[in-house]
């Protein structure tokens, strides 16, 4: 029998989702939410529910390699991107994914990154102290193969100088970000998800 999800980490899935279906980042069942867990778990949220009303049968448990611990239970489609954050960081916590107007429309203009300075919210980012600062996101084409995909991202983090920004976009699809836990991934999604926000209002008055 496997062990109980931590009801903190339940608490911590429902919660993010209500917070991100707020700022409308999650439309239709769009996104996913996970928290890492001890002993090499993730608490994931199910395929196909909607963010706003998360319960906790809209959280289940995968190893790191994604594999359900209840095979009846079918985890996010893009439970391997999450399962690849928490791999590759080892004091990755909590990983979110949205899909916001910005994130979309911008990830759909842009070359291989996105650039952003001059921002005080920059500041959200470790290691950042200042907006006399520039970061460039990540922007990956999408594709529907997981595991490619993440191959993909994993390969541009390869090619990243440290300190590797914590979050990446895919082209037309959305933004992944994570923390150390889940209120500095929510933090961080907020700074990236307000500079995005403020990048497409940019374009509109520069027309
Ligand atoms: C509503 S379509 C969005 C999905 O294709 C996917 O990108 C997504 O974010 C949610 O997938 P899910 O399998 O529910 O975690
Ligand atoms: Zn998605």
């Amino acid at each position: 029998m496997p062990e109980p999800i931590p009801q903190a980490a339940i608490e911590a899935i429902v919660s993010a989702g209500r917070r991100m279906a707020e700022r409308n980042w999650v439309p239709a069942t769009a996104g996913n939410i996970s928290v890492r867990l001890p002993g090499g778990r993730v608490a994931i949220t199910r395929s196909g529910f909607h963010k706003a009303q998360l319960d906790a049968g809209a959280v289940m448990a995968v190893d790191m390699g994604g594999a359900p611990e209840n095979p009846a239970l079918r985890p996010s489609a893009e439970t391997g991107l999450h399962c690849g954050a928490y791999r590759t960081f080892p004091d990755v916590g909590a990983v979110v994914h949205g899909h916001s107007i910005a994130n979309t429309v911008l990830s759909r203009r842009a070359g291989d990154s996105i650039r952003l300075e001059g921002y005080e919210l920059l500041k959200a980012f470790p290691g950042l102290a200042t907006h006399e600062a520039a970061v460039e996101i990540p922007v990956l084409d999408n594709d529907q193969d997981i595991p490619r995909l993440q191959r993909a991202v994993e390969a541009r983090w390869g090619n990243m100088a440290a300190p590797i920004l914590p979050g990446y976009l895919i082209r037309g699809h959305g933004i992944y970000v994570w923390g150390p836990d889940m209120e500095a991934a929510l933090a961080r999604l907020e700074g990236l998800e307000f500079m995005l926000a403020c990048e497409l209002a940019n374009l509109s008055i520069n027309r």
